[in-house]
């Protein structure tokens, strides 16, 4: 159980108006990473209803998105596997492009990350338009990793992420 809500989480999570561009109103998880409680809380919340075993790898998505994903697969005794932006990783990899607000991005896996048939949680700390996620699921299904959520401590709800993401079960800690 975890002894954080997930409004305590909210009032840590700071919104910044501009940044980066004009119109966007960024969410800045700093002050919540930067208090020992709500960070312990808010992998409670994550990886909440799984318990060690249950779970073999927890992947997370380059770059705030490894924090949440390596204190999750910490608590669950489980592998952490990064999904990176292109050009980062040194080994082979799978590649999958995708569409930004304005022109495209590439994400990439090892291409021996997963074993066929792991049990999978993917985790990011927000969702958006949900195109990072959704290209990130579609290497892990590459790789015939079997996901059983995808975790996000924020969702931004007007942007349709879920929708997105149809067929995979989804947690969001805070929605906006
Ligand atoms: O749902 P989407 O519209 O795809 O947007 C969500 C993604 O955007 C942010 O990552 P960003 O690319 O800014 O990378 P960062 O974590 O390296 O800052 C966030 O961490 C998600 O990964
Ligand atoms: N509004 C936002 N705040 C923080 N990260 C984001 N990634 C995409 N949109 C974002």
């Amino acid at each position: 159980m975890a002894d954080v809500t997930p409004l305590e989480i909210q009032q840590a999570i700071r919104n910044v108006p501009d940044f980066p561009q004009p119109g966007i109103q960024f969410k800045d998880i700093t002050p919540l990473l930067g208090d020992a409680r709500l960070f312990a809380g808010s992998i409670d919340l994550l990886t909440e209803g799984f318990t060690p075993g249950q779970v073999d790898t927890v992947v997370g998505i380059d770059a705030r998105g490894f924090i949440f994903a390596a204190a999750a697969a910490y608590r669950l005794r489980a592998g952490f596997v990064p999904v990176r932006k292109k050009g980062k990783l040194p080994y082979l990899t799978h590649e999958q492009t995708y569409q930004l607000e304005y022109g495209t991005n590439t994400i990439a896996i090892h291409v021996d990350a997963i074993r066929p048939g792991a049990r999978v949680l993917l985790m990011d700390d927000l969702l958006a338009t949900g195109g990072t996620a959704a290209a990130a699921a579609e290497l892990v299904r590459k790789l015939g990793g079997q996901i059983l959520q995808i975790a996000f401590l924020i969702e931004l709800s007007h942007l349709q992420g879920r929708a997105r993401l149809a067929g995979y079960p989804i947690r969001s800690i805070v929605v906006y």
